[in-house]
């Protein structure tokens, strides 16, 4: 359970979100609308420990028990998906995936990775280089890899926005059902109302 309460923020002392409440389910995605440049992909940041200095932000974000504002990064435990897949075009599908593996997987790390792909339709695409996926088959692989860290919370910003109709549909479908495997909150930021239907959707902006 993701808990969010008097959450605020602000960019160079301008507020962009005061006393901001959102509690979100394991298992349950929110999306997050509004105009361009009105702050969703800062309010991500800020979840996930990225944000830049020019911004602050304050009140209390819990994640399992924890209190998210005042751990750095590495201990949050947050997935992020983004438009862009951020996965490493040198290494082949395997190697991306073991990045993602917590620490205590990597003994079974082989048995995971095949697993995985089972899952997500690709078995057998271990030794596959990046750059010979389908935009469709890498962003299955870049889910895949934000999951295997698992993470307490998964955070989407934008990432169906550059597959054609029906590969959105497909992905937007196994992202779901994966969240729900999972039992984790998430939160999606998009532009697209279609990405709604799927979920819960509020405009805080
Ligand atoms: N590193 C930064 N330094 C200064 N201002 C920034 C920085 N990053 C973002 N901003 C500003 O903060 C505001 C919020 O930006 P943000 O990217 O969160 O908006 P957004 O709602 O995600 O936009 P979009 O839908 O276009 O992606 C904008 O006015 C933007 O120009």
């Amino acid at each position: 359970m993701l808990t969010i309460e008097k959450f605020c923020l602000s960019l160079n002392h301008q507020s962009l979100l005061k006393d901001f409440n959102l509690q979100v389910a394991g298992g349950e995605i929110v999306t997050i609308m509004g105009p361009s440049g009105c702050g969703k992909s800062t309010f991500l940041a800020a979840l996930a420990g990225t944000l830049d200095s020019q911004f602050s932000c304050s009140g209390l974000v819990e994640l399992a028990g924890k209190s998210l504002l005042s751990l750095p990064q590495a201990e949050r435990e947050v997935g992020m998906l983004f438009q862009d897949d951020l996965l490493f075009p040198h290494f082949n599908v395997a190697q991306n995936l073991r990045y993602g593996l917590a620490a205590n997987q990597h003994p079974q790390a082989d048995v995971i990775i095949a697993q995985a792909l089972q899952e997500a339709g690709m078995a057998g695409y271990q030794l596959r280089d990046i750059a010979s996926l389908s935009g469709g088959q890498r962003a299955r692989v870049s889910v895949l890899r934000s999951l295997l860290a698992e993470p307490k919370l998964l955070l989407l910003d934008e990432p169906f926005s550059k597959l054609d109709k029906p590969l959105r549909k497909q992905f937007r479908a196994f992202v779901k059902a994966k969240i729900e495997t999972l039992a984790i909150p998430a939160i999606l930021v998009t532009h697209d109302a279609e990405d709604c239907l799927q979920a819960p959707a509020i405009s805080i902006f």
